[in-house]
C-alpha cells in the first residue's frame, strides 16, 4: 500500500504552525533547515515538491515582540505581513544551501475560485516546478477576511495538490497521525496505519488543534484528505519530529496514516466533468471530428463548425454534432473568441491567428468525457 507514496512523482507537503513555530515560539530554523535538507534529496531523485507553510502569523508576533496572539484582524494581518517575510527568508537561506531557489506564492480563495486565475496559478505553479524551484505557498492572510479565509492550511493544501494535480498530499504535524481519538486527551487512542480517504468514521475521531497558535485540527486534515483524494490524490499524515519523516514516506515506509484515494487521477478528473460542470458553451462539430471524439481523441480546431456562447479559457463546454446532439463536454484551452478565430482552421495556424499558441487542441482528451 505505501508504494502509493513512493510511486507518486508530484508531491505537496504541508507543514503546520504546530512545527514551524516551535509550539508558538518564533521559527524552529532547525525543523526548516531539516524540511530543506529532505526536500532537496526528494528533488534530487526526480520528485518535484511544492511546500505549503504556515507560521506567518506566529513568526511576525515574535518580530513584534508580541507574546500573546491579538484578537483584532487588522493587528493578525500586520502580524502575517511582517512575519510573512521572516519565512520566505528563512526558507530561501535553508534551500540556498542545498543550491535551491525558493518562491513566494500568497493564495486565496479567490485566486482559486476564478477559472482565470485559478489557470494562471497553476501554470505559475508548474513552470516553477519545471525550473527546479520550490514553491512556498501560504494564504494571504493580509488581505482575507474571516468569511473568506481558508483559515487553517489543510484545506489550502489540498487545493494546491487539485491545482497541480499532485499524486500525493503529504501534512507534517506534531502528532504521528490519526488516532482513534484526539491523544492529547485521551491516553488509550491508538494510530490508524491506513485506510480510504472517503470513510466517514475518521471524521468522527478527529478533534480540534491541538494548540492555540495552530488553527485546523486533525478534523481539517481528514476533510484535506477527502478533498485531494476528490482528484486522486492519496494524503500521509505523519509527524514532523519523526527522523526523515518525508525521506521515508518516499521509500515506502508505513509512518503515519495513509489516507488512500481509490480513483486515479484521471478517472477522478473526468467524473468531476461529467458529475460537476454548467457548460458555458458549445462547439458545433462536424462528422469527423464527431468520430474522433467518439473513440477517444482530442478534439482539434478543425473539426469546428461554430462555436456558440461566450465563455473563458478553461470552462466546459458541450461538443454537439451537426444535429445538435451531445458528443462530449470537456475544458476548452481556448475562450470563445479565440476558438472562433481558429475554427475550421489546422493547428499550425493556431500561432499566425491568436499570436501565440497555448495548446495544440482545442479541448484535450485528458479533459474531456464521451456523451
Ligand atoms: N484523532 C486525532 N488524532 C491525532 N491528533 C488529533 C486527533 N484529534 C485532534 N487532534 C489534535 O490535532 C493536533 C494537530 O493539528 P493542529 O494543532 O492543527 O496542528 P498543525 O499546526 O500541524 O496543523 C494534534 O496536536 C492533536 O492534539
Ligand atoms: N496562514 C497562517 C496559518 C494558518 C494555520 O495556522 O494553519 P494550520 O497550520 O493548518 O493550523 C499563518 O501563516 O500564520
Amino acid at each position: 500500500m505505501r508504494t502509493k507514496i513512493r510511486n507518486a512523482r508530484r508531491l505537496v507537503v504541508k507543514v503546520g504552525s504546530a512545527l514551524v513555530t516551535n509550539n508558538g515560539a518564533g521559527l524552529d530554523k532547525d525543523a526548516l533547515d531539516d524540511w530543506a535538507r529532505q526536500i532537496a534529496a526528494l528533488r534530487a531523485t526526480g520528485y518535484e515538491v511544492t511546500l505549503v507553510s504556515s507560521g506567518a502569523i506566529a513568526a511576525g508576533m515574535q518580530r513584534l515582540g508580541w507574546s500573546k496572539r491579538p484578537q483584532a484582524m487588522s493587528k493578525l494581518q500586520a502580524a502575517a505581513a511582517v512575519g510573512q517575510m521572516g519565512l520566505v527568508e528563512a526558507y530561501e537561506k535553508a534551500f540556498s544551501r542545498h543550491g535551491l531557489h525558493t518562491a513566494q506564492i500568497l493564495l486565496t480563495h479567490e485566486d482559486l475560485a476564478d477559472r482565470s486565475r485559478y489557470l494562471n496559478a497553476r501554470s505559475t505553479l508548474t513552470t516553477l516546478l519545471e525550473l527546479g524551484v520550490v514553491p512556498i505557498i501560504n494564504e494571504n492572510d493580509t488581505v482575507v477576511t474571516d468569511e473568506i479565509k481558508f483559515g487553517d492550511n489543510d484545506t489550502l493544501g489540498a487545493l494546491v495538490a487539485n491545482l497541480i494535480e499532485a499524486e500525493a498530499l503529504i501534512i507534517l504535524t506534531d502528532q504521528q497521525g490519526l488516532y482513534t481519538a484526539d491523544p492529547r486527551r485521551d491516553p488509550t487512542a491508538t494510530l490508524i496505519s491506513e485506510g480510504r480517504a472517503e470513510d466517514r468514521r475518521y471524521e468522527a475521531m478527529a478533534g480540534g488543534a491541538g494548540t492555540g497558535i495552530s488553527k485546523g485540527g486533525m478534523i481539517t486534515k481528514i476533510r484535506a484528505a477527502q478533498r485531494a483524494a476528490r482528484s486522486g490524490a492519496h494524503t500521509c499524515i505523519a509527524s514532523g519530529h519523526e527522523t526523515d519523516a518525508l525521506l521515508r514516506l518516499a521509500q515506502g515506509e508505513a509512518i503515519g496514516t495513509l489516507l488512500y484515494a481509490t480513483s486515479t487521477r484521471l478517472q477522478a478528473r473526468k467524473q468531476w466533468i461529467a458529475d460537476h460542470l454548467q457548460l458555458a458553451g458549445d462547439l458545433i462539430i462536424d462528422d469527423g471530428a464527431v468520430s474522433a471524439l467518439k473513440s477517444g481523441r482530442s478534439l482539434l480546431p478543425v473539426g469546428v463548425l461554430e462555436v456558440r456562447g461566450d465563455f473563458e479559457r478553461g470552462a466546459a463546454v458541450a461538443c454537439r454534432s451537426i444535429a445538435g446532439e451531445e458528443v462530449a463536454r470537456g475544458l476548452v484551452n481556448y475562450n470563445a473568441s479565440e476558438c472562433r478565430k481558429i475554427a475550421r482552421k489546422p493547428t499550425a495556424a493556431i500561432k499566425e491567428l491568436l499570436g501565440y499558441i497555448d495548446e495544440p487542441e482545442l479541448i484535450h482528451r485528458d479533459n474531456m468525457v464521451a456523451c
